[in-house]
């Protein structure tokens, strides 16, 4: 910890906040290559956690670079920074009671450990958006792999630099061929109990 820097206490704290709403705060950490369907994902999930009165806040890559990371670029030392100030944000989310979503290409293991180093293993749920780059560069959604191809953009997750595949994943979803509404009820299944206060 940084010299003369001191935690304070408040009165109203994690768990008192949380006792407030009906479940515990948890990340909920997408990661999986551009164009895999990360945000349409969490865009789902997070619908159907307000259908059922759960209190959430989804973050996701480009909104955030717009702001908070709008100084980082996509080397690697960079997307490091950006992953570990989501991962600094989500906590003081959770802090605050929420369950959070995050949805990052977020291509190195080490970022992602980080990660579950700053909310606690036991906060964090990991969903693999594992849909092959043949797929995600056919939907080329916002046309970037087209760039990347011809060269335009250097550092592109999948084309010029890497993607280190998550070794345990609680969620694994391929969305060539699994139905957006399947996918929410196999994430939900998984991260209900866990939003369950004890
Ligand atoms: N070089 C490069 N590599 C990967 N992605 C790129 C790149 N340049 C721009 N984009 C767009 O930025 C989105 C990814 O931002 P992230 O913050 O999620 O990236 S990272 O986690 O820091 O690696 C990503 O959004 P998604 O398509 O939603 O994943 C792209 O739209
Ligand atoms: N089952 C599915 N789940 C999620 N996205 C899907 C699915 N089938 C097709 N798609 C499409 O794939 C694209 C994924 O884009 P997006 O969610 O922005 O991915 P990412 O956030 O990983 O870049 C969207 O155009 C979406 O409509």
């Amino acid at each position: 910890m940084e010299k003369n820097i001191f935690i304070h206490q408040f009165n109203v704290d994690r768990d008192k906040r949380s006792s407030l709403k009906n479940h515990a705060p948890l990340l909920i950490w997408f990661t999986g290559l551009s164009g895999s369907g990360k945000s349409t994902v969490a865009n789902a999930v997070e619908q159907a956690f307000y259908n059922k009165g759960i209190h959430t806040y989804l973050l996701d890559g480009d909104n955030v670079r717009k702001g908070i990371c709008s100084n980082l670029s996509f080397s690697a030392e960079d997307r490091s920074e950006n992953i570990r100030r989501i991962g600094e944000v989500a906590n003081l989310m959770m802090d605050a009671g929420l369950v959070v979503l995050a949805s990052f290409v977020s291509p190195y293991r080490e970022d992602r450990e980080n990660v579950k180093k700053i909310v606690g293993y036991a906060n964090y749920i990991e969903v693999f958006v594992n849909t092959p780059i043949e797929e995600c560069e056919r939907r080329d959604v916002k046309g970037l792999y087209n760039k990347a191809r011809k060269g335009e953009i250097k550092n592109f997750t999948g084309v010029n630099a890497p993607y280190e595949l998550p070794l345990a994943p609680d969620v694994e979803v391929d969305t060539t061929h699994l139905d957006l509404d399947t996918i929410v009820d196999m994430i939900i299944k998984q991260v209900i109990g866990k939003i369950e206060r004890k």
